[in-house]
């Protein structure tokens, strides 16, 4: 109880303090609570993070491989429960947004707060979220990115359809004492307060383990891509249930950031799921929908003298496209540019033999030899420069398809009074278009002589 109660109050803060609020016992109580759960925390505390939030750092020198953090297995908090009335929910939510069913069960243990075992949990989450289903809609504008425009928008519709029409129909109007959420109405702005809780701190855990969970404490960790420790799930017996540890990825030294890699992550799904991007990210990918008529522009664009018509394929490329599936019923048009390979295989070869002569030249050519690069071109030296110039059309045609260039971005994020929402959302932009014009330097370097 009694420190719940000094919890309460520090928590009060967390929510209310800027991201430069200096890190005093609340968090540091988190820690003491899981050792009182069971857990165990080795040289470890919580400290202010370089971007704002905070983090997990070591107060000792720690060798690689030894334990940070052990959950017992009852403390994480999965999807697992025998309410009827979430499970009515979570049969209405499609599997792919299983971080609503999650953050329904969150906002039910937040509902009968004072019973909860995660009470202590819950008052650490921070009550605001960085990701964009929180924007208005002239951040969402800044965005300037199709794809994640559409994501950010789907999600939005989603909670509020949810919150207004399929819970109410779930759990019936009025106050009810019985259901998860007590009289509670459950506002469009809880439930994506919950995803948002979700996505941005949920860890994969086998399902023995209860499916993706929020992991107290262990969710105080960063991401980095060269991580200073990893999360590992073992049981001491096939019939127990898993033990969640943090263990050193290498020798840290005392004083350094205990971080995670939370997956190999676009910026998308950075910035969607846990409100953040970032520079140099090697999983990022500029999408575009494989079309006829873009790459009959892309030809003109980098003055290709075409053989071939991208919007009317003859038979023989249709056939060829259709095994790419990038033609015909079943097809699936969205091709990526950027990465090592600069561009996806399939719509490298489908560039490749819609500038080949004619279906006799790809008599014994691979399709799998077509999507990647190899010394030799594979359709000779003409076939390529044709196919690598179109490339470089498309790419120079997905970047005039942002309203902005970098220049104006840039000037954006120097002028003062900016949001934090704007100033992610016009990262994200600059970065893709980074990623566009290191993709088209990229082809360039591959131009044969
Ligand atoms: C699992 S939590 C980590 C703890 C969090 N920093 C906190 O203050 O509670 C994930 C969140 O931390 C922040 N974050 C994690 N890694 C980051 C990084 N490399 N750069 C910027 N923000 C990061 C993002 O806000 C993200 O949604």
């Amino acid at each position: 109880m009694k420190s719940g109660a000094r919890l309460q109050v520090q928590v009060l803060r967390r929510w209310c303090s800027s991201s430069s609020a200096s890190v005093d016992a609340s968090e540091q109580s988190l820690i003491a609570w899981v050792r009182e759960q069971g857990g165990r925390v080795g040289a470890l505390q919580v400290g202010e993070s370089g971007h704002g939030g905070w983090g997990l750092r070591t107060t000792d020198a720690v060798r690689a491989g030894e334990s940070l953090i052990a959950l017992p297995p009852h403390l994480p908090l999965s999807v697992q429960t025998s309410d009827p009335v979430l499970l009515a929910l979570f049969d209405r939510v499609p599997e792919e947004l299983w971080t609503v069913k999650l953050g329904l069960k969150l906002l039910a243990e937040r509902t009968r707060f004072q019973t909860s075992q995660w009470r202590p949990y819950i008052q650490n989450l921070p009550k605001r979220f960085t990701v964009p289903i929180f924007y208005s809609s002239e951040e969402i504008q800044a965005l300037q990115y199709v794809p994640l425009m559409h994501q950010v928008q789907k999600r939005i519709r989603f909670l509020s359809e949810f919150a207004s029409e399929t819970m109410p129909n779930v759990i019936g109007q009025g106050p009810q004492p019985d259901h998860p959420f007590k009289k509670h109405q459950v506002l469009p702005h809880a439930l994506a307060w919950s995803m948002a809780a979700v996505s941005s701190r949920a860890f994969h855990v086998h399902k023995s383990g209860g499916g993706s969970s929020l992991l107290p404490l262990v969710d105080m960790c960063n991401h980095s891509f060269a991580p200073t420790g990893r999360l590992v799930q073992h049981s001491s017996s096939p019939q127990s249930l898993p033990v969640l540890e943090v263990v050193a990825e290498k020798d840290l030294d005392e004083g350094e950031d205990v971080f995670l890699n939370y997956g190999s992550l676009s910026n998308d799904i950075l910035l969607l799921d846990y409100g953040f991007v970032l520079p140099n990210n090697p999983n990022d990918r500029v999408e575009l929908r494989y079309d006829g008529q873009l790459l009959d522009t892309a030809c003109l664009v980098a003055k290709v003298d075409s053989l071939s018509s991208f919007k009317h394929p003859a038979q023989w490329q249709q056939e060829l496209l259709e095994r790419l599936q990038l033609y015909g019923p079943g097809a699936s048009q969205s091709v990526t540019l950027g990465g090592t390979e600069l561009v996806e295989g399939r719509l490298l070869a489908a560039v490749r033999l819609m500038h080949a002569q004619d279906s006799n030249t790809l008599i014994d050519v691979d399709l799998k030899a077509l999507q990647i690069w190899d010394r030799t071109p594979p359709l000779g030296v003409m076939n390529e420069r044709r196919a690598i110039r179109t490339l470089i059309g498309l790419g120079m045609l997905a970047l005039t398809a942002f309203p902005t260039v970098i220049q104006e971005d840039e000037s954006e994020l120097v002028k003062g009074g900016i949001s934090d929402n704007l100033r992610i959302a016009t990262q994200f932009r600059i970065l893709k278009k980074h990623l566009l014009l290191e993709t088209i330097k990229g082809l360039k370097a591959k131009y044969p002589s």
